[in-house]
């Protein structure tokens, strides 16, 4: 099992701080001050203590989750050092504490703490631990709440982009445009970030092009088209062809020229209405201005073109193809049919899903509030357990019953090539192994057991590559109904878990 063991001196040993400044170790909840004390207090704060950071169920009604924020929560451990006027900030927040334990909070780095993980991008499921975090316990307790903000929505807004890229299809770009309907700065710049890993093309946010290079694409805003009156507004009317070699001195003559033409052509008659000319005149002007990269925004006033932002997406694609493809018929221009026909205007999976069912001829969807936001399921849910201390196995009782012990995690692949199951065993088991019969145990549910003869092994939790997506049996991964992908624990490890559990559930007396 690879570990990430972090360097927290001297500035994280060449690892980056988190992209956000505003990720600092008081970036976390009191309580986990508090109890750092009083492990403190106790002699009990170097305690070796394991946690375990997972989810308990997919987001979305789906069946599968796609990892996201492992490389922040690096970068934080890496880099974690409480600074002096930090520590004057703790002292009087937390006044009644003694001194000792500010000289040892100032003391602490994260040079002691190991990290196992499942590679950032991978499809991942419930119950199986996505990170496991081992070290001193009271420097453990003050990471839970950063890891969890780190990883909770990077994954859950990962597996929206997945869902929407599954529903488009691979050949479709999708774009990116909720940077202003995102919950604020940092929801905008993780939500650009996490979808390009979920499967998006590009992302409209230029701060994110730039920190991630993320490609950055755009098209122009219904401000632009209505903010021209008429042709006269176009003052500077000169295009020249790129290497210079060819100039048209009045640009706007050669459209209306065309537009005269286009009128009269006997084959587009009944698909061409009239021309809104302060429209044309913006689309002349954004012309002029991008001759390599031209898109107009065609539904200010009526709808006819390239980006349509309303009104019945799949209908408007069908027939502003057909027209674009009489224009290329009537004129010869080659290629004139397959211009790009973009689409956004509150799109999700539902509406994608129901475009496609229609029938529609949109190249690339531009999606901002549904995404980013992730309306659907406002948080996945993770949470970070401890599992063993001083070698010893804890479990939790309450609520959601968690898998004790310091863990191995493999992956199972059957004959067909895909992924079967995934078992979690104790860390000194023998590792599954490929031709051998194994049994896997549903972890509380006696009677839930299979035997599997896995063809391939995965150990989880070590760096390894991605594009998990396609790996997948597809009804694990379908929007409708999709099948529950299998998650197991070995038979010493059930023993294990219900010796324990029983253990620990005290007997009630009836009176
Ligand atoms: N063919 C279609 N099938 C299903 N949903 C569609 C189809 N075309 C558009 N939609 C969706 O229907 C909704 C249309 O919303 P609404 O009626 O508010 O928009 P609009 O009136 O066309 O435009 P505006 O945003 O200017 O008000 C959007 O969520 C859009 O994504
Ligand atoms: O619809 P979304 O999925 O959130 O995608 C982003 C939206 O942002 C822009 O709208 P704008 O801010 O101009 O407002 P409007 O479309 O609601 O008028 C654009 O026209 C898209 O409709
Ligand atoms: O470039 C666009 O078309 C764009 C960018 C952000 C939001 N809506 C649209
Ligand atoms: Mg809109």
């Amino acid at each position: 099992m690879a570990a990430a063991a972090a360097n927290g001196a001297g500035g994280g040993g060449g690892v980056p701080r988190p992209t956000n400044p505003m990720v600092t170790p008081l970036l976390t909840d009191l309580y986990q001050f508090t109890m750092a004390y009083a492990y403190w207090k106790a002699g009990k704060h170097l305690d070796r203590a394991v946690f375990d950071l997972y989810f308990r169920k997919n987001p979305f009604g789906g069946e599968f989750t796609i990892f996201g924020g492992l490389e922040e929560c690096i970068r934080f451990i890496a880099n974690f050092k409480l600074t002096d006027t930090e520590i004057i900030f703790l002292r009087s927040a937390m006044p009644t504490c003694e001194d000792g334990f500010f000289e040892y909070l100032s003391s602490i780095d994260c040079s002691d703490v190991a990290v196992y993980a499942i590679p950032e991008g991978s499809v991942v499921f419930p119950k199986v631990p996505l990170m496991i975090i081992e070290g001193p316990v009271a420097v453990i307790q003050l990471l839970e709440t950063p890891f969890l903000s780190l990883v909770n929505y990077a994954s859950l807004v990962t597996t929206n982009a997945a869902r929407h890229r599954l529903v488009a299809g691979k050949p479709k770009n999708l774009l990116e445009f909720g940077l202003r309907r995102a919950q604020g700065p940092d929801g905008g710049i993780s939500a650009s970030r996490y979808c390009y890993m979920g499967g998006f093309d590009a992302t409209s946010n230029v701060a994110a092009g730039r920190l991630f290079g993320i490609p950055i694409r755009g098209t122009h805003s219904h401000a632009f088209v209505s903010s021209f009156m008429g042709l006269d507004d176009i003052i500077d009317r000169t295009l020249a062809s790129s290497d210079g070699s060819n100039k048209c001195e009045d640009f706007v003559s050669l459209v209306q020229n065309w537009l005269a033409r286009i009128k009269d052509a006997g084959s587009l008659r009944g698909t061409f209405r009239e021309t809104n000319l302060s429209e044309l005149a913006a689309f002349t002007s954004y012309a002029l201005a991008f001759p390599n990269s031209f898109l107009a925004l065609v539904d200010t006033y009526d709808a006819a073109g390239i980006r349509l932002d309303s009104g019945d997406l799949a209908y408007l694609s069908v027939e502003t193809r057909k027209f674009f493809r009489a224009i290329e018929e009537e004129f010869g221009f080659i290629g004139f049919g397959k211009m790009n026909i973009t689409a956004s205007n509150d799109l999700n999976e539902e509406t994608i899903d129901a475009l496609n069912k229609q029938g529609h001829e949109v190249d690339a969807f531009g999606i901002g509030t549904y995404l980013v936001t992730c309306y659907a399921q406002a948080a996945l849910g993770c949470v970070f357990k401890l599992v063993e201390i001083n070698k010893q196995p804890r479990i939790k009782l309450s609520e959601d019953v968690s898998i004790p012990c310091k863990k191995r995690c493999y992956r199972l692949f059957g004959k067909e090539g895909y992924p079967l199951v995934d078992i979690m065993t104790g860390e000194d088991e023998p590792a599954p192994k490929v031709g051998e019969r194994l049994l896997c145990r549903h972890p509380f549910n006696e009677s839930k057991r299979a035997y599997v003869v896995p063809q391939h092994v995965e150990e989880l939790l070590k760096s390894r590559c991605m594009g998990y997506l396609d790996r997948m049996r597809p009804d694990h991964m379908r929007r409708l109904n999709p099948t529950p992908y299998k998650v197991s624990v070995s038979a010493k490890l059930y023993d294990f878990i219900h010796f324990l559990w029983l253990n620990e559930a005290p007997v009630g007396e009836l009176q």
